[in-house]
């Protein structure tokens, strides 16, 4: 697909629910006591994956515009689902959906599309198994499609080899079905949905620095959830209305959780003029964002902050691209492990469009300011890349296509219609 050109960015814009959030609600809602209401759940094929592989074991999901009812069956009313699961390309769904099959007294399968049959699932069939659950990767490869055969489990104390909410959740959802208590130590704290949402339902969840622990739970009850914009959707707009000049866009509703809001704090280090407006706390911290365009530059990104922003790098790398000086982004392999490998995918298109980037094995490094072009940018199926692009496209000289851009699908059906409603 051909990219429009952006100019002046002006107005307001509601940005979709949470991926991570929405994929949380259904899934603690199926597990819960009654029956969870869920406000603002994003309609991305990813979040439908997750409600299908409910409805497949049996719990009741009703879908009204943006409201979903799920009725939970408790945490042991799963019932064996008759086909194999199908996850799409959701890795989220993969690895939490794993930790709570690894308790139920029935065996499963489960299946995606060619991404996720790619993407490592050793990291979560290695703590499970230390627990007692059954896993096995059909093809030998570390990756799905997995056979879970779940059972009896034993509270573990996991130290993860990698910052991933993923798999500090697969584990601590196992943990509800232990016989003891479960603790999860990760390098880096990750986004804490999980434990503030399983907190919410009733669960004894507590967290010390990058240690979460989770007692056997004996029930959830059934909640009302409003979940809040997705400040990864979000992104895509900030850099936007901080590139385009003139620009001045009012982002509503946004989630600002410490654990996700990484990129706020590098745009502001690169010179962007983003005001918090209206901050208030439901159970996840949320705002409405002011962007002003802004002459941006340079910035080291390494360390603690990856964990915040690490679906934003793709878009974090096209605005160093844009601004002037060097930006050097560390520490980040786990980019390499993604629906594409975001390092070299990122390199190899924003090389095509004239910018000086280099691929590191955990980063990248992008000296900044030199004249971009339009390309023919192979989005690889990854939503990421191409929304990332989509704005690329609409600053740079000439014109810009996209391969498969349909794949925004994933976490932001409406994203094309948003973006061009603020021209
Ligand atoms: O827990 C989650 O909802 C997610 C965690 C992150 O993955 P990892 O846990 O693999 O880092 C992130 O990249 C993904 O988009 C959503
Ligand atoms: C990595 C992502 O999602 P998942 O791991 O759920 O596929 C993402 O949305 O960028």
């Amino acid at each position: 697909m051909e990219i429009p050109k952006l100019n002046k960015l002006h107005g307001k814009l509601t940005i979709p629910g949470d991926k991570s959030i929405s994929h949380r609600a259904v899934m603690f809602g199926a597990l819960a006591q009654g029956t969870t209401r869920i406000t603002h759940f994003l309609e991305g094929a990813d979040c439908l994956s997750t409600i299908s592989c409910f409805q497949a074991m049996g719990i009741h999901i009703q879908k009204n515009k943006d409201e979903v009812l799920v009725e939970g069956k408790g945490l042991h009313g799963l019932q064996a689902p008759l086909d194999i699961l199908d996850v799409g390309n959701s890795g989220t769904t993969t690895r939490l959906i794993s930790g709570i099959l690894a308790g139920q007294d029935f065996t499963s399968r489960l299946t995606g599309d060619a991404s996720i049959c790619q993407r490592p699932m050793g990291r979560i069939i290695t703590p499970l198994s230390l627990m007692g659950a059954q896993i096995t990767s059909q093809n030998q490869n570390g990756c799905a499609p997995l056979t879970i055969q779940g059972g009896h489990l034993h509270g573990i104390h996991y130290q993860s080899p990698v910052a991933s909410a993923q798999v500090k959740s697969c584990v601590l959802l196992a943990g509800m079905y232990a016989d003891a208590p479960t603790s999860v130590t990760e390098p880096v704290l990750s986004r804490n949905h999980t434990e503030l949402m399983l907190n919410y339902f009733g669960a004894q969840v507590t967290s010390k620095g990058t240690t979460a622990f989770i007692l056997p739970q004996p029930d959830l009850k059934a909640r009302y959830i409003t979940v809040p914009g997705d400040i990864s959707s979000a992104a895509y707009f900030i850099a936007a209305g901080l590139l385009v000049p003139g620009s001045e866009i009012l982002l509503c509703n946004v989630g600002i959780n410490p654990t996700r809001d990484g990129l706020l704090h590098v745009c502001q280090a690169m010179g962007g003029d983003i005001t918090l407006l209206n901050v208030r706390n439901d159970g996840e911290p949320t705002a409405d964002l002011l962007i002003k365009s802004s002459s941006l530059h340079g910035t080291e990104i390494k360390g603690e902050i990856i964990p915040t922003l690490i679906d934003e790098i793709p878009m974090i790398a096209v605005m160093a691209a844009f601004a002037e000086g060097t930006t050097v982004i560390r520490d980040a392999a786990e980019l390499k492990v993604k629906e594409s490998d975001r390092i070299q995918v990122m390199t190899d298109n924003l090389t095509r469009m004239g910018a000086d980037v280099e691929a590191l094995p955990d980063g990248m490094i992008i000296h900044g300011g030199k004249p971009l072009h339009g390309a023919t940018i192979d989005s690889h199926k990854d939503h990421r890349i191409a929304m990332s692009f989509a704005v690329a496209g609409g600053i740079c000289e000439g014109s810009l296509t996209i391969t498969d851009g349909e794949c925004v699908n994933i976490s932001y059906p409406e994203f094309y219609t948003d973006l061009y409603s603020l021209l």
